[in-house]
């Protein structure tokens, strides 16, 4: 269906994504065009409830108004403890139009509000078990939360107990390995391909999946969508962390793709 010195339309208007293929195809000799590059291309809507679903609604709303051969991807962010969510709505998580930096940010405040939650449940438990407040209670709690000025205040009402944890020998500070950043939850990127061929209809579908973790702080200035946040503990390193061509050789986009090409036997 396609081959070297061809020209493939892909049926996005993402250029973080046409980016990538640019740098897949070009090794095989294929140029890329999208959908900033046609003319008379409306709006697709992606009323599909997988990421297969959408992807082929694309590739085949373009690919039967151009007559010619469409790779259409439609992929997203499954976060567990967002029981899979954003997932299909990755796009317009934060609502339209879409907008990447208000997609992050609201990934970041659902997922810290969980947290918080369940620490505050954990803590309610702690104070029942413990019959709470009680001074061993709150004797973890000054050396939990208080900064030193505060502890010297608070350990003067207290019992010599917590002067005892006061009086221990501060450790002296190993050099420490680089700290795994802290992580809100365990999470994958999922990217499905249709290269859809209007002459008969006739399309191929393929997948890929990534897993990773969902950061608590962005990290890194490359890629696009959620690659900031999302950590790889394999790399050290967060998504948009990774150059073009290291990201394509792992993400679920590079996975899908090389599956498609095989099934061309390219
Ligand atoms: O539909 P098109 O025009 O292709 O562009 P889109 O951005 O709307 O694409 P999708 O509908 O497939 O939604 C994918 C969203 O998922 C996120 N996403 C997908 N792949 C990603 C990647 O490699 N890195 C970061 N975020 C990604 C990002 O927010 C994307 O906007
Ligand atoms: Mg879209």
């Amino acid at each position: 269906m396609i081959g070297s010195g061809d020209v493939l339309l892909l049926a996005t208007r993402n250029s973080g994504k046409t980016k990538e293929f640019r740098e897949a195809f070009g090794k095989l000799g294929i140029a890329v065009k999208d959908l900033h590059d046609v003319e008379g291309i409306p709006d697709i809507e992606e009323t599909g409830h997988t990421f297969a679903d959408n992807a082929l609604l694309k590739a085949k709303a373009v690919a039967d108004i151009v007559g010619l051969p469409v790779l259409a991807d439609d992929s997203g962010l499954c976060v567990d403890a967002l029981d899979g969510a954003p997932g299909v709505y990755s796009a317009r998580y934060a609502g339209e139009p879409a907008n990447d930096a208000a997609n992050n940010e609201k990934l970041l405040l659902e997922l810290k509000r969980l947290a918080s939650h369940s620490e505050s449940a954990e803590a309610e438990l702690v104070g029942e078990r413990s019959g709470a407040p009680g001074k061993e209670r709150l004797a973890e709690s000054v050396e939990e939360h208080a900064n030193e000025s505060m502890k010297v205040l608070l350990a003067e009402s207290l019992n010599e107990q917590v002067e005892e944890v006061e009086q221990e020998p501060e450790q002296e500070p190993e050099q420490e390995p680089e700290q795994e950043p802290e992580l809100l939850s365990s999470a994958r990127f999922v990217c499905s391909l249709v290269l859809y061929d209007p002459a008969d209809g006739s399309h191929l579908t393929a997948e890929g999946a990534i897993e990773g973790n969902i950061l608590r702080e962005a990290r890194g200035t490359d890629g696009f969508g959620y690659d900031p946040l999302f950590w790889l503990s394999s790399h050290g390193r967060s998504m948009a962390e990774l150059s073009l061509a290291e990201k394509n050789a792992i993400s679920h986009r590079g996975q899908a793709l090389r599956r498609l090409l095989e099934m061309i036997g390219k």
